[in-house]
């Protein structure tokens, strides 16, 4: 019992803190420090190198918006790959479109995936779906292998900059991206908080600007447990068929698809409120 307070030098002067009922799980793996708890108040928690991944409680607003945020915008993606989001989270809600046939996933640290299984069975679920193959390996270099135009979306379900997931905010990862994708095809990645990292943000977009001839946005959903109480991604869709990521194409029923386990957060308004930015980020990464 005690508080767990996640202090970064990634958030100076601040850290959101969380009661701690008991330590389930803590131990080294090859690539960072893996702890779970159990907290009083947002069920259990996963936490690397300190820095807070998910909660049961609020969980589902980023899966959610990671994934049907990308996929809504797109009739019928067939092909879809994960990078990251070992935890299984996207993959059970990349599951809930009918019409992907194939979803890959690559995830660079294999205790991320067994701990995910062993104490969130709600969010690892995702790898039960027989459409799912599981790559153990550097997304970045998985990217170099996989033949041009492979995918119709790409999600990037990273961790932070500081860390193994450094390079995923790099611009040849995001050449790379461009190109196992289809034309018209579309990416979503973890695009960090206004409220903290705006300089990283216009670096984001203006690389993105550069590599994604089609349409390049900014959107953001809440989850309290990340700092600033928000996470951003951006939405990027290479030349082709246009995509217009604010108005979903391919809208999913929240009460459809496994109506065992409706949508929590995701639904086609708060879909198109997502792409609402602040004054202060508008000026600074608003689209033309
Ligand atoms: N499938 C859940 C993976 C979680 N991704 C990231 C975990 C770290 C978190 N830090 C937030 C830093 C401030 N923006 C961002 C999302």
């Amino acid at each position: 019992p005690g508080w767990f307070s996640e202090i970064s030098p990634m958030w100076p002067g601040e850290a959101h803190s969380l009661k701690v009922e008991k330590i389930l799980f803590q131990a080294k793996s090859d690539y960072q420090n893996v702890m779970v708890f159990q907290s009083s108040t947002y069920g259990k928690v996963l936490v690397l190198d300190g820095v807070i991944q998910l909660t049961e409680r609020d969980e589902c607003a980023y899966q959610e918006m990671i994934t049907h945020l990308p996929l809504c915008s797109i009739p019928n993606p067939k092909k879809v790959l994960v990078i990251g989001g070992g935890d299984g989270g996207v993959l059970r809600e990349v599951s809930r479109h009918s019409s992907v046939e194939k979803i890959d996933i690559c995830e660079i640290d294999k205790m991320v995936v067994d701990v995910s299984k062993q104490f969130f069975p709600d969010v690892a679920i995702g790898f039960d779906d027989p459409r799912v193959t599981l790559h153990i390996g550097d997304g970045v270099a998985f990217l170099k292998a996989v033949p041009e135009g492979t995918y119709d979306a790409v999600i990037v379900d990273s961790s932070d900059p500081i860390g193994p997931a450094q390079e995923l905010f790099e611009k040849p990862f995001f050449e790379s991206v461009a190109k196992a994708l289809r034309p018209g095809g579309v990416v979503c990645t973890q695009a960090e908080s206004i409220w903290l990292h705006m300089h990283i943000i216009e670096d984001i977009v203006a690389n993105c600007r550069q590599i994604f001839k089609g349409s390049v946005n900014y959107a953001w959903t809440t989850v309290p447990t990340y700092p600033s109480g928000m996470i951003g991604f951006m939405l990027c869709s290479t030349e082709g068929p246009s995509v217009d990521f604010k108005h979903p194409v391919n809208p999913i029923d929240e009460n459809s698809q496994q109506s065992t386990r409706p949508l929590k957060f995701y639904n086609s308004e708060i879909h198109t409120a997502a792409f609402c930015l602040p004054s202060f980020a508008k000026r600074a990464i608003g689209s033309k």
